[in-house]
């Protein structure tokens, strides 16, 4: 021990006084001179100064009077004392010594042994090792307090055995377990049987870590990181475990892979867009939303999504973009539908949402948008709903669509102090189209119709399509009613123009009624029917045309509805009569045949004709039973004639196309027939050629039946009709009758002329018979016979007659028919001149000139007069004046050129005009042309000349 060395308190507690004297001279004898030796000599003043703390070491007495030096180190180490403590004996005992260091003793010394040096030494040790001892009790109390308050759960495992040895308080507190459950505490028991790592869940786990599953006392799951540290104590190999819990982190985690999954195999599309950055930019799309959108990630992620917008606006996209800017600036949920567009630029109606997505403190920091691609929904719905409104075929407004337009154009008319027109457009010969051509062709008509009226509005106007070959148009924003007529001669125009389809050329006409409207209007649809009034009156005035609505028109109309109910009555109430009119022979004038036709006695308004009535009996279906009514007293009346001793004569009867197209006319024919007793061959039917137009082929059949009966079949109004050639090789006809309409004018109309030419030359090579109706003059007469026409109907021979009045005529005939005279046998003059000069003195004149040469003179001052006398005689020369009021001399002459080519034709003119002359000389209309006033001889002698030209046959 050196000088510099501290001084060494020493506490002997000892009870004899001796030893401590001993000790003290011992502790001399060593030299020590710090030692300073204190002495107590109770177990109570020991324990006393140990207290105090000043000693660095005690030295025990084994004896300390009634009590043991052992109670006293007891005392001391259960007080917590940590004075090194050496007990001092009278012998060696190595129980006792035991016992000693058991209790804490640091060393045990045999008084009697003892010597200064070695109690030195000894003291010296035990100083050492108590504070060796202390500084290892602190560390390890300071470990201890590291793992035992580490927030970390921690425990610490005998790996040979398994068994927990320690757990923290962090990992007591985890699992529920106390520091008295560790006996018999496993790593198997925290585990709760289950073996193995469990999936990382997403979770990244620590180098050196694992997953596992663990159960607490209470049974709670968890899923623990382990990480394992190999360690020995004591030289048993150990783990200290580290456990974190990740339960909460696995289980946010596994609930966020199922929700990204739902996300990632939603069909919506989801986009989330960063409310915090910048214009918003895209930072997740689903797969869903590439698809629906057609644009990878990649493409969108950093976009703001305006993109999927394109570039033109409507108004509903508009809307739902203002309503979608709003809810972003007032951050809350919006549910719109709006039109986006697809990367390739196609459209797609999006079903979409957006709401937005706040943090903890309630903050926006996402907006996500769900979509849905509503595409075919909603063109399915406006299919649908477009269906509901509009025509299918033409895409054009349908009638209740038009009806909505049409209200709505009044209020736009009435409100800025506009006219409005309704155009009611049916196009003619429509119908004929579709039923030979097939709906296809008919139906790539309207849509070509339906096309050119739409390039013809203005952007306010209305073009719809009504039914079948109608169509309207509405012109709300008209300055004055007068301008819908710009619009109508366009329609009528543009609808004339040629229409190719496939490889065909087809036209079509319109007929157009206009109904116009200033003002308020309390009925629009009223404008419709009025429009429609106008169009039907359009159609009878020849199609083509247009009509104003008049309130004429109107009256009309009603006058048809009252008709029609009066109609009925009359067919109840037997106010219908049957008229004949008999058709004659145009060589003897004998009546060959009569024509039945119905008479309405009308008691208020006389007798009703007809043309009246009948296409209204057509329109209501009263047709068929006023028909059949009209067949059997026309075959009850011909069986009367018989009898009356007019035993050839033939019945003729009106046949509405509309009975024959009905199934069984044929049987009601021939029950009828049967009925009256009267003989198939004795009935013909009328039928009009324009009956073939439609159903052709159950016309034809029902023809065909018909004339299988017996009946015979006759084609009315022939000419009028469509396409006459080509349906009169259908017609198992045995007659036809040529439209009055013809043989008006026939004898002065080179057209009517030549075409009832055509027709009886036709007929005759087709073996059929041929009838001129509406004959009205002996002209017309004689005209008609020159041509060979068969048979004559007209007023010229008798009008329609009561039965009674009919059996009069015909017995009246037997004595001779009136007109008979010019049958074919009259001696006709050979040679025949007429003049024609508006002068009566210049007619004497040439007569007296002409005569001496023996010509049959025939003069006229009248044109008119002139075709008669041309109709009725076999003239070869012709002289006429140039200047006549009625017509030219030259036009007069070309006319009669056309009707009678065989003529020599010579002008007589006072003047000179010489474009008319050279015309008619080049037309070859004219023979010569002389001048006035004439030279007789010269007269004579160009008449002369022209005779032998016309014998010669050069005329
Ligand atoms: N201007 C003029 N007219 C003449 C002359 N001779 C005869 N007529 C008229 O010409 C029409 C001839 O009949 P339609 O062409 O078959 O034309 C008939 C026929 O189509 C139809 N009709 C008449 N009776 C019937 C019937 O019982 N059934 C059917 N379905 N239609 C009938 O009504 C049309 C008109 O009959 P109606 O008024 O009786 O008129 C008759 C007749 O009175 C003449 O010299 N000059």
């Amino acid at each position: 021990m050196s000088e510099t060395e501290p001084n060494l308190q020493i506490l002997l507690i000892e009870d004899d006084e001796d030893d401590f004297l001993i000790t003290r001279d011992l502790l001399q004898d060593a030299g020590r001179k710090d030692v300073q030796l204190t002495w107590a000599d109770s177990l109570d003043d020991g324990l006393d100064g140990l207290r105090s703390g000043s000693y660095a070491v005690g030295l025990v007495d084994l004896r300390l009077g009634p009590d043991s030096g052992l109670d006293l180190i007891r005392q001391a180490r259960d007080e917590g004392l940590t004075t090194p403590l050496i007990l001092l004996t009278g012998q060696g005992d190595e129980d006792l010594d035991n016992r000693a260091v058991e209790l804490g003793a640091s060393d045990y010394l045999v008084k009697g042994r003892l010597d200064g040096h070695g109690l030195i030494r000894s003291i010296r040790y035990a100083i050492d090792r108590a504070q060796a001892t202390e500084q290892l009790a602190t560390s390890e109390a300071h470990y201890r307090l590291l793992f035992d308050t580490n927030p970390a759960p921690m425990c610490l495992l005998d790996t040979a055995t398994d068994a927990i040895t320690s757990m923290n308080q962090a990992a007591q507190q985890l699992y529920g377990y106390h520091a008295d459950d560790l006996p018999g505490l496993t790593l198997d028991t925290l585990r709760a049987g289950t073996t193995g790592p469990l999936d990382s869940e997403g979770v990244i786990v620590r180098n050196g870590g694992r997953l596992e599953f663990h159960l607490t006392r209470a049974g709670r799951p968890l899923c623990m990181e382990v990480i394992p540290r190999e360690i020995a104590i004591n030289q048993r190999p150990h783990q200290l475990l580290m456990l974190t819990d990740r339960t909460e982190e696995i289980q946010s985690n596994r609930q966020m892979r199922l929700l990204q999954r739902g996300i990632e195999s939603t069909s919506n599309g989801i986009a989330i867009a960063d409310a915090l950055s910048p214009d918003m930019p895209l930072i997740y799309v689903n797969p869903a939303f590439e698809r629906i959108t057609g644009y990878r990630a990649e493409e969108v992620l950093g976009r703001n999504c305006r993109f999927l917008q394109g570039s033109t606006s409507d108004a509903v996209n508009d809307s739902a973009l203002q309503e979608i800017r709003q809810s972003i600036a007032e951050q809350r949920d919006v549910a719109v539908v709006l039109r986006n567009f697809r990367k390739d630029g196609s459209p797609f109606w999006n079903d979409l949402f957006i709401g937005p997505v706040r943090n903890d403190q309630g903050r926006v920091t996402h907006f996500i948008g769900v979509q849905n691609d509503i595409s075919d929904k909603k063109s399915a719905e406006s299919e649908l709903a477009y269906n509901v409104s509009h025509d299918v075929l033409t895409g054009l407004p349908n009638r209740s669509l038009l009806e909505d337009r049409l209200t709505q154009a009044c209020q736009f008319a009435d409100r800025y102090g506009r006219q409005l027109a309704l155009l009611f457009i049916d196009l003619d010969g429509f119908k004929l189209i579709n039923d030979s051509l097939g709906h296809r062709i008919g139906d790539r008509l309207l849509v070509e119709v339906a096309r050119r009226l739409r390039q013809l509005v203005r952007s306010g106007d209305t073009v719809a399509r009504l039914s079948g070959d109608e169509f309207i148009v509405v012109l709300p924003d008209l300055a004055k009613a007068d301008d819908a007529l710009l619009v109508v001669e366009l329609v009528i125009n543009e609808i004339a123009a040629p229409y190719r389809i496939d490889d065909r050329t087809l036209h079509l006409t319109a007929s157009v009624g206009i109904a116009t409207a200033g003002g308020h209007i309390d009925n629009p649809i009223e404008l419709l029917q009025q429009a429609d009034l106008a169009m039907y009156r359009a159609k009878q005035m020849g199609r083509n045309t247009y009509q104003w609505y008049s309130t004429e028109l109107n009256d009309e109309a009603n006058k048809r509805v009252i008709l029609r109910n009066e109609l009925q009555d009359a067919i109840d109430n037997d106010q219908l009569a049957v008229y004949y009119q008999p058709l004659v022979d145009a060589r003897t004038n004998v009546p060959k045949s009569v024509e039945a036709l119905i008479r309405w006695q009308h008691p208020e308004r006389g007798v009703i004709s007809p043309q009246d009535f009948i296409p209204l009996a057509e329109e209501t279906g009263q047709i068929s039973p006023l028909g059949r009514w009209v067949l059997e007293r026309a075959c009850q009346d011909t069986i009367r004639m018989h009898a009356r001793g007019f035993r050839d004569c033939t019945v003729s009867v009106n046949v509405s196309p509309i009975q024959l197209r009905k199934s069984g006319f044929v049987d009601e024919v021939s029950s009828v027939l049967q009925a009256s007793g009267l003989a198939a061959e004795f009935l013909e039917l009328e039928v009009v050629e324009s009956a073939l137009l439609y159903d052709t082929a159950v016309v034809v059949k029902a023809l065909n039946d018909l004339r299988e009966l017996g009946v015979r079949i006759s084609i009315d109004d022939f000419g009028t009709g469509f396409s006459s050639l080509s349906y009169i090789k259908l017609l198992p006809a045995n007659k036809i009758k040529i439209d009055r309409t013809f043989i008006k004018d026939v004898i002065k109309d080179r057209s009517d002329a030549a075409i009832t030419q055509g027709v009886i030359s036709m007929a005759h090579h087709l073996g059929l018979e041929v009838v001129a109706e509406g004959v009205e003059t002996e002209a017309h007469a004689a005209f008609l016979r020159k041509h060979q026409c068969d048979l004559l109907q007209g007023f010229a021979f008798a009008r329609p007659l009561p039965f009674d009045e009919l059996i009069r005529y015909l017995s009246e005939g037997r004595n001779g028919y009136p007109g008979a005279t010019t049958g074919e046998d009259a001696p006709q003059p050979a040679q025949t001149l007429l003049l024609l000069d508006d002068e009566t003195n210049i007619l004497r004149a040439l007569t007296r000139v002409l005569r001496r040469d023996g010509y049959r003179i025939l003069s006229t001052t009248s044109v008119r007069e002139a075709f008669e006398l041309l109709a009725e005689n076999d003239v070869q020369v012709i002289i006429s004046d140039q200047r006549m009021p009625e017509m030219s001399g030259t036009e007069f002459l070309s006319e009669v050129k056309a009707i009678y080519p065989d003529t020599v034709r010579i002008v007589l003119s006072g003047y000179t005009d010489l474009k008319s002359v050279t015309e008619a000389i080049n037309e070859g209309a004219i023979y010569k042309f002389l001048t006035k006033p004439w030279d007789d001889q010269q007269i004579r002698n160009h008449v002369l000349q022209a005779f032998q030209l016309h014998a010669a046959g050069k005329g």
